[in-house]
């Protein structure tokens, strides 16, 4: 039963990859009432999408430089996204109370307390005619929170009849986690998903991604460079914690020798050993492995997590939820509590002192 009149929120984010903007629909109690709508993806215009790409490679930039424009743009794109949503699915602006706008992160440093999603909410209340919530990450990492990951609560909230302890799992372009078992909710980043692939087949043969799998699934694995990679002083830190996308690329230089093949096979066998490390964080072993994100698409990942991890891993449109849209819903979700003054994260998902609410909230009029 809800426990509040449910109220209609779209969610809309561009993740780490950059690969389009993806818009769902969630309605909610902001508590364990959650019925997902649909869901849409729209790319990012090609030069908007490169311009992005080119800031992230370079972290004094996008920490400090004004970006006024591209902030405007990156709105723009995300209006546009909105919209065609809004028309392709026949849902009508008066019909969604809210919106929770991620926007596009650029930086994240939570240890500086500094994180940075582009993304004007204001602009987009004005335009669309609808409240919307921006700046998510925001109060958590000034009170010395990790900043992310966010989606936890939202797990949590779909997760509740399922079997547990269960673990969540996210493959984008970083890798994370929500444990869930009963009332403890123990969320952290577990290291690259598939950014360090995608850049590799981006350099080698011009691709933007490793389609399910198959070079890394051609190759032999560099043990002794999984290894060295995963000597990385992050997987010795206890959760929470969080990463920005490029945390791991100085590091992954050793595969620059590898052919092809091997080079993907190697970055894969990192994701999956990084992956395989969450279980030191964790109280229990999960008795299954729900995984979502893009990642999930790539067989070769799912065939070696399930052989490393000894559970079922399964993408989670076994349990019937859309691993394409639940980030974009979560932020619907997260708007609604953000309203009701309900915590968006725990001590135990970003690492803040208390349950800790926020976002700021834009009026349309
Ligand atoms: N068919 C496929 N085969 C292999 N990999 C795929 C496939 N489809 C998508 N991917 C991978 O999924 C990635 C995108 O995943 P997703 O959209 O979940 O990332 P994101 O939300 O941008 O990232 P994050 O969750 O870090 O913010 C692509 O960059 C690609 O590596
Ligand atoms: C700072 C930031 O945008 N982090 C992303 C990123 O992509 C995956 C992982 O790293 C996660 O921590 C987070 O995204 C999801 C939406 C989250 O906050 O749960």
């Amino acid at each position: 039963m809800p426990q509040r009149p449910p109220t209609k929120a779209i969610g809309v984010i561009s993740g780490t990859s950059m690969d389009g903007i993806d818009v769902s629909i969630v309605e909610t109690d902001g508590e364990a009432f959650v019925e997902p709508g649909p869901g849409r993806t729209f790319s990012y215009p090609e030069d908007l999408r490169k311009t992005l790409q080119e800031l992230i490679a370079e972290p004094a930039r996008a920490q400090s430089e004004p970006l006024a424009d591209l902030e405007r743009a990156v709105t723009q794109a995300h209006i546009g996204a909105i919209r065609r949503f809004m028309e392709e699915t026949g849902i009508p602006a008066k019909d969604v109370s809210l919106i929770g706008f991620h926007g596009q992160t650029v930086y994240h440093r939570p240890e500086i307390r500094f994180t940075r999603q582009l993304g004007l909410g204001a602009m987009v209340a004005q335009e669309l005619g609808v409240d919307t919530v921006d700046r998510f990450r925001h109060a958590d990492v000034a009170s010395g929170g990790e900043g992310a990951p966010f989606v936890p609560l939202y797990h949590r909230a779909l997760a509740s009849s399922l079997p547990q302890p269960i673990m969540i799992l996210n493959l984008g372009g970083v890798g994370n986690v929500t444990y869930i078992d009963g009332g403890t909710v123990i969320a952290f980043d577990t290291g690259p998903a598939s950014a360090l692939l995608d850049d590799f087949v981006l350099r080698r043969r011009g691709l933007s991604f490793d389609e399910n799998g198959k070079l890394a699934a051609s190759g032999k694995v560099d043990e002794k460079l999984v290894t060295e990679f995963m000597s990385n002083p992050f997987f010795g830190r206890p959760a929470p914690k969080s990463l920005d996308r490029q945390d791991f690329h100085a590091r992954a230089k050793g595969v620059e020798v590898l052919s092809d093949e091997d080079g993907a096979a190697t970055l894969a066998a990192f994701t999956i050993e990084s992956v395989a490390a969450a279980l030191r964080h964790v109280p229990r072993a999960p008795q299954r492995w729900l995984v979502t994100g893009g990642g999930r698409l790539n067989a070769h990942f799912m065939g070696r997590l399930h052989e490393r991890l000894g559970v079922p891993v399964d993408p989670v449109e076994a349990v019937g939820w859309n691993g394409d849209f639940l980030e974009a819903q979560a932020f619907g979700y997260l708007a609604v509590r953000s309203t009701l003054g309900l915590p968006l994260s725990l001590p135990t998902t970003t690492g803040v002192p208390n349950p800790m609410s926020g976002g700021e909230l834009h009026r349309a009029a």
